[in-house]
């Protein structure tokens, strides 16, 4: 079993206190149901992870833990072996104990685009939806945040993300928790709320974003990253079976047609910060992820295409604000 009792004792006395009526019988019941193939195999070997105490954990430029010398190179080759358990890696890069997680994605680069756009995380509670292995709520630590809470549903990525609180002496002020943003409840109470290619991924974008606002306390604000096309205010991609291989794509709006969604839903202080072509290098296959990636998603005719003859991937990161005198009914309707 994953232990979330540290979490629990941590949001106790905060605002988020009131979710302890509800939390813990969610996730214990969560492990009951989950608790086999893979996803046990995967908790055991977080169970045989040696126990290595470091005072070097640093957040800010990467996330990088341990110093050279800290472990044998026996153990190291324990650690790594047993890391790779948890392949596919998608979301990093990782440095631990010497070893370079090289993931299918250089988040750190998404990181870059956002920082200096945001409000600054020093003393905030901070909720990242679809937070992966966890890699940017590490950065959103290192950025001084007071809480980073993460959601996200899938078996592995909690476990990826359980490896590296493990050698980060499990840290007390992260938490990545196995829920959909569906079966949170409306906690009005984060300072800042991060969606990052999430959107597509939703049948019902608009209630999305409504289920966003519902988590930001009034006056927060969101950071919304998600695949746009070009066009105009009118223009929203929706994709057949698949879009650049993924099966689970949705809708893709302009960014003009998603300013215009966030409007509605009654965000302001609407700003583009940033639009940008995901590259080969951004996205590829390593020795950390062996499966696919963006090259074999794309048109090898024209990469300009997806493999479908769809817009080649292009991202779009927007920050808003939730209204300061925010009413928001218990539906999530303004
Ligand atoms: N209902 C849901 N609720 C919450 N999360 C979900 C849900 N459904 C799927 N996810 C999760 O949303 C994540 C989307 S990846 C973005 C990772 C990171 N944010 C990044 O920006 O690199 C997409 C990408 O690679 O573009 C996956 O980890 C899903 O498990």
């Amino acid at each position: 079993m994953i232990d979330f009792s540290n979490f629990y004792q941590r949001i106790a006395k905060s605002r988020l206190q009131h979710w302890l009526h509800t939390l813990p019988a969610q996730l214990h019941d969560w492990q009951k149901l989950h608790l086999h193939g893979e996803f046990a195999r995967w908790v055991r070997a977080l169970h045989k992870l040696p126990n290595i105490t470091t005072d070097h954990i640093e957040l800010t430029d990467g996330v990088t833990i341990g110093r050279p010398g800290e472990v044998s190179a026996g153990e190291q080759k324990k650690i790594e072996s047993l890391l790779r358990q948890f392949h596919p890696w998608r979301k990093g890069p990782f440095h631990i104990h010497g070893i370079h997680i090289d993931t299918e994605w250089r988040s750190d680069w998404k990181w870059d685009r956002l920082k200096d756009h945001i409000s600054p995380l020093q003393h905030r509670y901070v909720l990242d939806v679809g937070c992966g292995s966890g890699y940017h709520m590490w950065r959103m630590a290192g950025a001084g945040a007071k809480l980073v809470v993460g959601i996200d549903p899938s078996q592995l990525f909690l476990c990826q993300f359980e490896a590296v609180r493990h050698f980060a002496n499990a840290y007390r002020g992260v938490q990545l928790l196995p829920l959909g943003i569906e079966e949170l409840p409306e906690l009005r109470a984060f300072d800042t709320v991060f969606s990052m290619g999430v959107l597509y991924h939703r049948r019902s974008p608009i209630d999305h974003l409504l289920q966003l606002k519902s988590q930001l306390r009034a006056g927060g604000e969101l950071v919304l990253e998600t695949l746009v096309i070009d066009g105009n205010e009118h223009q929203v991609l929706v994709p057949g079976e698949r879009y650049g291989k993924m099966r689970n794509v949705w809708f893709i709006p302009s960014t003009r047609a998603l300013v215009g969604w966030l409007e509605k839903c009654g965000f302001e202080d609407i700003r583009v910060v940033d639009e940008s072509l995901t590259t080969v290098d951004e996205q590829r296959s390593t020795d950390w992820m062996r499966n696919e990636s963006l090259t074999d998603f794309l048109d090898p005719a024209d990469p300009g295409k997806t493999i479908e003859g769809y817009p080649a991937p292009k991202r779009a990161i927007i920050v808003a604000i939730k209204p300061a005198d925010s009413q928001q009914t218990a539906r999530g309707e303004i």
